[in-house]
């Protein structure tokens, strides 16, 4: 409906473009002739009110040419962002998250502004063109013949040099990339920058990646101005020749002095499209690089493959890790060999050093990663049978650092979905220890919180994080060091709210401190990516030879 509108909009706009100087040389032709001064002054006032109609109906063209830019590219954008989002971890292993925002948003926006133009300048002044060829014709055949020739050649000229450009401007959007991503970057890790005198180097680094930004769009520019200037020469050595040939025929009295300066007039406006027509050409060719980029991004296959699904059941299941290796580079494990079983609805605490691989198990558990070899299982089906979206419904996470969103709380503990009732959503905020403050807050579930986690503490956002995992109610819970940065006052309000999650659940706990897994019936040490040791929590404990006994006795037997 909006294409078919913008279509009458541009067809209009171009008539009255073609149709304001034929009123101009109908006035010159008149205005030697014998014409009364009224009808002078008719042609007049009817150029002046077509030079005002063609600036309104410019407006609104542009005006539904961007709603249609903007709301094709937004599918474009949402498209990107969905494809991104089901990705495995590899993938954002090797892509900063500055890279990513440049490569959904920076290219597609200049799609969008490309687009926006490109159909009104592009299509328009293309009519345009054409209008102009066939009033000329009509007026003489010679002169019609030359404006359409040339305006073939130009065609064939700008279509041959349509590649120019194009590696050139898809390696500047490319480094552009790169700058977003080493800022965003350094942008996190301002506070360590600037605390251990990392300044000048970062400084350094920045600048040399803006020089090379600096050389490499420069490269993209001059090509781009090289076929910007073979074109218009093209173009002044054509107006040349035109008006030399309607100087000839009006000599030979076969045009009147009012078509040659329709023609003159013509040609004058002619410039302007095809000025239009070879910037188009250039930003066709930065567009056609963010084009090609934006295709590389969407044809990107995650090496997580999305499985035919399976039916896990409502029952807390079992989690079986069977002879698994993974490494993120698979010639490089970080697990070896690793086989365990967690009982339905059974919790293991899994220790161990840093670097030992606690979290590596769980990204394999959600399937952020595949391991090399080996299977994990859950309720006895491979979770690589499972359909994506299924095993992240199933199994929740509470992450470490937990990520506040602008929004409201409402809004931060469903993560955006609108389907919880209020009183479902105040429930779970009492059980997880939330009610006093949720009702401290000036408007409740309403109230605003801010992405840098004003206005929140950090075991509120752990709590808070527990929240949102409880609400989506998972079979299978991860909790990742949840309570590694809290004091004991606030880790105390934690484990309540950790073990009303864990009721009815199978889960796994990630720890340093034994503490941390006083609800674990399994405890699992790890070292070195392989399993040191592995047994019900009460044997453990109550083995001195046992490797678990003796951590626990150095953390003052806080495991009750
Ligand atoms: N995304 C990644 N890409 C490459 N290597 C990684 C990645 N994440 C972790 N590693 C490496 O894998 C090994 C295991 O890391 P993992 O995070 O699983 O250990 P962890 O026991 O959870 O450590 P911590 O207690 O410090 O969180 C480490 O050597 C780590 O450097």
């Amino acid at each position: 409906m909006k294409m078919l509108l913008l279509a009458c909009l541009t067809c209009s706009s171009i008539g009255v473009q073609v149709v304001g100087p034929l009123l101009l040389s109908a006035f010159v032709d008149d205005a030697q002739s014998d014409e009364t001064l009224n009808v002078l002054f008719v042609i007049a006032f009817a150029f002046i009110a077509i030079s005002f109609l063609q600036m309104l109906l410019g407006a609104i063209e542009a005006y539904v040419s961007a709603d249609i830019a903007m709301s094709s590219t937004n599918e474009l954008r949402e498209d990107l962002t969905r494809r991104l989002l089901g990705l495995g971890g590899r993938f954002y292993d090797e892509n900063t998250t500055g890279y990513l925002i440049e490569r959904v948003d920076g290219d597609i926006g200049l799609l969008a502004n490309f687009f926006s133009e490109f159909t009104v300048q592009i299509v328009g002044n293309s009519l345009f063109l054409i209008g102009i060829i066939v009033v000329v014709l009509s007026m003489n055949l010679r002169l019609g013949l030359f404006v359409g020739l040339f305006d073939l050649i130009a065609i064939l000229v700008l279509r041959r040099m349509r590649s120019l450009g194009v590696a050139e401007w898809k390696e500047a959007r490319q480094t552009n990339a790169n700058l977003f991503g080493f800022i965003e970057e350094r942008l996190l890790g301002l506070e360590d920058i600037g605390t251990n005198g990392g300044r000048a180097f970062v400084l350094g680094q920045l600048s040399s990646i803006l020089n090379r930004l600096l050389h490499v769009t420069r490269r993209a520019r001059r090509l781009s101005n090289v076929t910007f200037i073979a074109i218009s020469s093209l173009f002044v050595f054509g107006e040349a020749l035109a008006l030399f040939l309607s100087i000839s025929e009006y000599r030979h009295h076969l045009i009147s002095i009012g078509t040659v300066f329709l023609l003159e007039y013509y040609l004058q406006l002619v410039i302007v499209p095809i000025n239009a027509l070879v910037s188009q050409f250039q930003d066709f060719q930065a567009a056609s690089a963010s084009i090609s980029r934006v295709e590389e991004l969407r044809s990107l296959q995650s090496d997580v493959a999305n499985g035919p699904g399976v039916v896990f059941g409502d029952d807390a299941p079992k989690v079986e890790f069977s002879q698994v290796t993974f490494g993120y580079d698979p010639t490089q494990p970080v697990l070896h060999d690793m086989t365990f079983s967690v009982p339905p609805g059974e919790v293991v605490g899994v220790l161990g050093p840093t670097g030992s691989g606690k979290t590596s198990l769980a990204n394999l558990l959600v399937r952020l990663y595949d391991p090399q070899t080996g299977s994990v299982r859950i309720a006895g089906a491979d979770i690589r049978q499972a359909d994506l979206k299924q095993l992240r419904d199933y199994v929740g996470v509470v992450p470490q650092s937990v990520h506040i969103f602008r929004g409201t709380v409402r809004d931060n503990v469903t993560l955006f979905r609108k389907d919880h009732d209020d009183a479902v959503l105040i429930d779970v905020l009492q059980e997880c220890g939330l009610r006093q403050w949720l009702e401290r807050l000036p408007n409740g579930l309403d109230t605003v919180l801010d992405a840098n986690d004003s206005g929140i503490s950090a075991g509120e956002a752990q709590l808070l994080s527990i929240a949102r995992t409880m609400i989506r109610n998972p079979r299978v819970v991860i909790l990742d060091e949840v309570s590694s940065r809290l004091d004991p006052l606030t880790e105390e309000s934690i484990q309540c709210a950790i073990a009303r999650l864990l009721a009815n659940r199978t889960a796994m706990i990630i720890a340093h401190r034994p503490r941390t897994i006083m609800h674990a019936h399994w405890i699992m040490l790890l070292d070195g990516g392989g399993i040191r040791e592995f047994g019900k929590r009460a044997d453990l404990q109550g083995d001195p030879s046992s490797a678990f006994s003796s951590v626990w006795r150095l953390n003052g037997g806080e495991i009750t």
